[in-house]
Parts: C-alpha cells; sequence; structure tokens
C-alpha cells in the first residue's frame, strides 16, 4: 500500500472512531472541553511568540549593558513563564476529563456491539473468515490509546498549524536580509533566505525519518497481539486453576502439565522477545536520525544566521530572536518526526479498534460455510424444524434433522452418538449457529439453556442461581428454598463470601442450573446433558421435582441416555438414525 493510500485508510478509520466517541448524551459536554482545551493551546502559542520578542529585547538590553531594563525583562520572563504553565495544567486537566469521557463512550458502544451483536460468539477463532484475536485488549486498552492518541495528536497538530503560520510570520519579519555567494561565477542572492531554509531541512528530515521508520507500525501492531497472547495465555492458566472450575485445575496438576504450560508460555513469550529485537533494530536505524537531529535542530539556526550577524545585519538580540522564531518553525514543522513512533503506534491502534468494530457489525461468513437457514417466528406456539440440515462453519455437511412440530409444554429427548450435532442444533434453535439450511419457526417466551459442562458465571452464588436475571429481583427466602431443595444448603452460609462457589463438583453445578431453571421458570427448557453427572436417584429425584415445579414448560433434552425421572413425549434422533427415521416415514 502506498503512504498515500495508508494516510488515507488510517484517516478514515480515525474519523469514524472520533465520530462515535464525542456521539451521544455528551457531546456537548464534550465539544466545549475540545475548543476550551483548544483555546488554551492557542494562548500557550501566544505567550511563545511573546517569548520570541523578549528574546530581542533581554539581549539587547545586555548587549547594552542595561540592567535596569535588563531586571524589567527578568520579570516579563517570570510573568511569561507563570501564565504558560497555568495555561499548560489547565488544558491538561480538562483534556483529562475530556479523555475519561470520550472514552467511557467509546467503550460502551464497543461492548453494546460486542455483546448485543452476540459478535463475542460469531468472531471466535474457527467461525468466521476473519476472527479476532483478543478482543477484550481491544475493548479495555485499544479504546483508550485511542482517544489518547486522538486528542493528543488533534489537538496537537490544529495548534501547531496556528502556531507554524505564527511563527512563520514573525520569521518572515524578521528575515529581511538575503544571502548572497558566488557559484561557477555568477552572483546568487536568495532574499529571506532563513525563511525558505526552515521548511526545507525540515522537509528533508521528515522524509529520511518516514523512510527510516516505515516497518515501525507494523511492528508495533505486532507487539499488541504478542503480548496480548503471552497475557492471554496466563489468563487461561489462571481460569483453568480457578477454584470454582475445579476439574480443569486438577487436570493439569493431576496430569502434571506443568511443564505443558509452561511450553506454550514459554512459546508466546517467544513471540514477545523476536518482536521486541524487531523494535530495537527498526527504533536504533531510525533513532541513529532523529536523535541528532533533536539535538541539533535548537542551535543549528543560530548558525544559518551567522553570515547576517557578522554582515552587520542584525544586532545580537535580533540574532537571537531570529534564532529563536527559525527554531520555533523547525520545532514545529518537526512535529511529525518527533512524534513518528507515537503516530505509528496510533495508526495500529485505529486499524485494531476500528477492524474490531466492522467486524462486530458485520461478521464476515468462512468460504464455503452455506448460511440458509429460515427463521421464522411461530404462529401456533409450537417449535417447527422443516427440511433443517446443518454444516459446520467451514462448510461439513451434518445428517438431516427429522421434520417436528414440537407443542408448548412437550418434552423431547434429541438423541444421537456422540458428535452427531446435537448440541450444534440446539444452537440453531436458538438462534446462534447460522450455517446451514431449511426452516425453523422458534416460538416466543422465555427460554433458557443450560449447556453441558454446567459452568458458572461470575458473580456470588445468588447470582449464579439467577443467572442472567438480576437476583434483587428475586425473592431471597424462595432462592434459599429452591438451593436447599437441590443439595446446596450448605453453600447458603458462604454467601457473600469470596469462596462462597469454589471447589464445587460437577454435579452440584448441574444441581445450581436447576436452581436457574425453578428460579427462572422459562417457557421451555433446553437441558444438554445437565444431569449427566447425576447418579440416577438423584436425578429421578430432581426431574419428578423440576417437572412438578415447571408443569407448563417444554422441554428439550439432549442426553445419551433418556434422563429418569421425565416421561417423554417424542424422540428426536440426530445423525445416521435420523436417516432411518425419514426412510420409514
Ligand atoms: N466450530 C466448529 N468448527 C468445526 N466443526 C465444528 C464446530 N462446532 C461443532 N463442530 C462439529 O460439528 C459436529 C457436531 O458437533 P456437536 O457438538 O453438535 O455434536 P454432539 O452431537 O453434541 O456431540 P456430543 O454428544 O459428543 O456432545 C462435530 O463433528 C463437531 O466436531
Amino acid at each position: 500500500m502506498s503512504t498515500l493510500a495508508v494516510l488515507g485508510a488510517t484517516l478514515a478509520r480515525a474519523g469514524r472512531l472520533a465520530r462515535l466517541a464525542a456521539s451521544g448524551p455528551g457531546r456537548w459536554r464534550g465539544g466545549a472541553l475540545y475548543a476550551t482545551v483548544l483555546a488554551l493551546n492557542f494562548l500557550g502559542v501566544w505567550i511563545s511568540i511573546r517569548l520570541i520578542a523578549w528574546n530581542k529585547a533581554f539581549f539587547d538590553a545586555l548587549e547594552a549593558l542595561d540592567g535596569a531594563a535588563a531586571l524589567a525583562q527578568v520579570w516579563v520572563f517570570f510573568l511569561l513563564v507563570g501564565a504558560s504553565a497555568a495555561a499548560w495544567l489547565a488544558a491538561d486537566w480538562l483534556r483529562k476529563r475530556l479523555l475519561i469521557l470520550w472514552r467511557a463512550r467509546l467503550t460502551a458502544l464497543a461492548l453494546d456491539l460486542w455483546l448485543g451483536t452476540r459478535a463475542y460468539w460469531q468472531l471466535r477463532p474457527g467461525f468466521g473468515a476473519h476472527p479476532v484475536e483478543n478482543p477484550d485488549q481491544r475493548v479495555a486498552e485499544d479504546c483508550r490509546k485511542f482517544v489518547e492518541g486522538l486528542l493528543e495528536f488533534t489537538l496537537e497538530l490544529i495548534s501547531k498549524i496556528v502556531a507554524l503560520v505564527s511563527f512563520f510570520a514573525v520569521l518572515w519579519s524578521l528575515s529581511g536580509f538575503g544571502l548572497a555567494f558566488t557559484l561557477f561565477g555568477i552572483e546568487i542572492t536568495i532574499p529571506r533566505y532563513m525563511v525558505w531554509l526552515a521548511p526545507l531541512y525540515v522537509a528533508l528530515a521528515t522524509g529520511l525519518t518516514h523512510a527510516l521508520g516505515r516497518p515501525l507500525k507494523g511492528l508495533y501492531f505486532a507487539r499488541e497481539r504478542c503480548e496480548a497472547d503471552f497475557r492471554h495465555a496466563l489468563v487461561q492458566l489462571r481460569e483453568t486453576a480457578d477454584s470454582v472450575v475445579r476439574e480443569t485445575a486438577d487436570s493439569v496438576a493431576l496430569s502434571r502439565g506443568e511443564a505443558a504450560e509452561r511450553r506454550r508460555l514459554d512459546g508466546r513469550f517467544a513471540g514477545v522477545v523476536t518482536n521486541w529485537r524487531a523494535i530495537m533494530r527498526a527504533e536504533l536505524i531510525q533513532g541513529l536520525f532523529t536523535r541528532p537531529y533533536f539535538q541539533t535542530v535548537l542551535r543549528v539556526p543560530t548558525f544559518f544566521a551567522l553570515p547576517a550577524y557578522f554582515a552587520g545585519q542584525v544586532t545580537l538580540g535580533g540574532l537571537m530572536q531570529l534564532a529563536s522564531a527559525f527554531s520555533q518553525v523547525t520545532t514545529t514543522l518537526s512535529w511529525f518526526i518527533f512524534s513518528y513512533r507515537d503516530l505509528a503506534a496510533f495508526v495500529a491502534v485505529c486499524e485494531r479498534l476500528d477492524g474490531l468494530l466492522q467486524a462486530a457489525r458485520a461478521p464476515a461468513p468462512l468460504p464455503g460455510a452455506p448460511q440458509a437457514i429460515r427463521r421464522d417466528a411461530s404462529s401456533d406456539g409450537a417449535l417447527h424444524l422443516d427440511g433443517v440440515r446443518l454444516a459446520t462453519p467451514e462448510g461439513r455437511w451434518l445428517d438431516p434433522v427429522p421434520d417436528r412440530a414440537i407443542p408448548p409444554g412437550a418434552r423431547v429427548l434429541i438423541s444421537g452418538a456422540s458428535g452427531q450435532g446435537k448440541t450444534t442444533l440446539l444452537a440453531a434453535i436458538g438462534g446462534l449457529w447460522c450455517w446451514g439450511e431449511g426452516r425453523i419457526a422458534r416460538p416466543g417466551g422465555r427460554w433458557l439453556m443450560l449447556p453441558a459442562g454446567a459452568p458458572i458465571f461470575t458473580g456470588g452464588l445468588m447470582e449464579a442461581a439467577c443467572y442472567p436475571d438480576d437476583p434483587a429481583r428475586h425473592d431471597p427466602a424462595r432462592i434459599a428454598a429452591v438451593l436447599t431443595r437441590l443439595g446446596l444448603g450448605h453453600r447458603l452460609a458462604a454467601a457473600g463470601r469470596a469462596d462462597e462457589l469454589s471447589g464445587l463438583s460437577l454435579g452440584e453445578r448441574q444441581r445450581l442450573g436447576l436452581a436457574r431453571a425453578a428460579l427462572l421458570r422459562p417457557d421451555w427448557l433446553v437441558l444438554d446433558e445437565a444431569t449427566a453427572a447425576m447418579d440416577t436417584a438423584l436425578e429421578a429425584d430432581l426431574m419428578a421435582w423440576l417437572v412438578a415445579e415447571l408443569p407448563a414448560t417444554a422441554f428439550l433434552i439432549v442426553a445419551h441416555r433418556a434422563p429418569v425421572g421425565l416421561p417423554l413425549d417424542d424422540i428426536l434422533p440426530v445423525g445416521p438414525t435420523a436417516d432411518s427415521e425419514r426412510r420409514t416415514a
């Protein structure tokens, strides 16, 4: 991609993100804060111009050995510096307030998209053409980094343009003299040469900085990914070792998996090291030029103006004033050079964050995976499956699902051998699984799915028992009664403590799932191997209780054996057996 195309794409991305950050109810407040910070920056520019004039007055007073005038200028100096510091501090304070306002807005929008469009489900690796890596980092860090960069760069850019125009005018008024020299016998005079020298000097330096720093953007992008991958690997280990999910922690420890975990972590960290080395090399190459440039940019102007001084065209004060104006122009023009690294990192942030939001809005399907499932609202309150055949995201077809109309309150077992598509069918009925064909007409009302593995959602015992409802909406006495009936009464004593969910066994977690069913009272309850860890006596007891609690609820049960204690109305075979059913029909 050419530099111009990259610039255009980055500006478009930054513009999209900036519009989002500055939208919403706080937009007027944000706009006012932005305008105030900008005004304070302009005040800073004005003070800098006053300081340029101060140079002349002070050094001329020194040259004239006028002590009183020099002392007066010392007071002027402190006044200007005091005003400059006050303006800077006020601008910094307001900028930080704006930063949290816009960051909160952007984060809220990112979370709305991430959760509201179920992008967290769709954009997992293996599910779409462009899975999003480390979305947590993008939402948590990139929103902050984007707003920081946006404020820093736009405010600076606008202030720098205003400053540049002002400093240029000052430089123009001071550089009335020309440079005369002879080249190959021809007399050449460059009028106001100091004015032309400044942009030429900076243009050459900018071109060189960009050429040397080109690889940095890609490397910064990769750095965020490597660091996030490493951190994520550590988080996975922490989650695995989380006391709530005891089995998985056990499985690492009992398999003596520490060495395997270490290999995985070392592999991720090796990526961090390789990327770091590449960044070091690229920054060194760029620094070989920018560092000396940075140190000379303030002194070189004095050298350039020396011919005029020795020709008697300017006084010492004039020389200092000129040097000051010239270095202000060059440092302002050199903003790109000094900010190159931060700009490169900002471009990478824009790319990542915009990529996440775009992908969340319209997840790109995997090529070859059909998405032809028709979804209708059921007109008769029954769940209809007509000609449904599901596929995996990469396009492998599973066996057709037999047609069914499952009326409200029915109890249906979805059976089939392992890997035939039972869980996938539940995801399709739930509206998540989009790969396949046929028609699914889903009735309204409340649906609750208890997935295999009985995961515990973060929060305490009460939250877990009512998830996703707010426990405040439920009577605590009723929650306690349900938990006690399910044999979880011993956990109530620990309610509110950090360890209230620690070490729950798989069977206990499944009982907590049944508590959710009893408390949330869904119209349709989907159980995916939700009682598989219970012994048959307990399962029979609890299922009989649950059916009595939820007499009008329809049960869709995925299990390898019919749950004890639950009379069935129908069996929906999934897999090759379904074919034989179709043939018999
Ligand atoms: N994200 C995915 N990418 C690729 N293949 C997938 C994906 N999800 C599921 N599959 C495949 O789809 C098929 C059906 O999976 P599913 O989990 O529905 O089986 P199941 O009948 O519930 O199995 P089990 O009884 O073992 O739980 C399997 O072959 C599985 O490997």
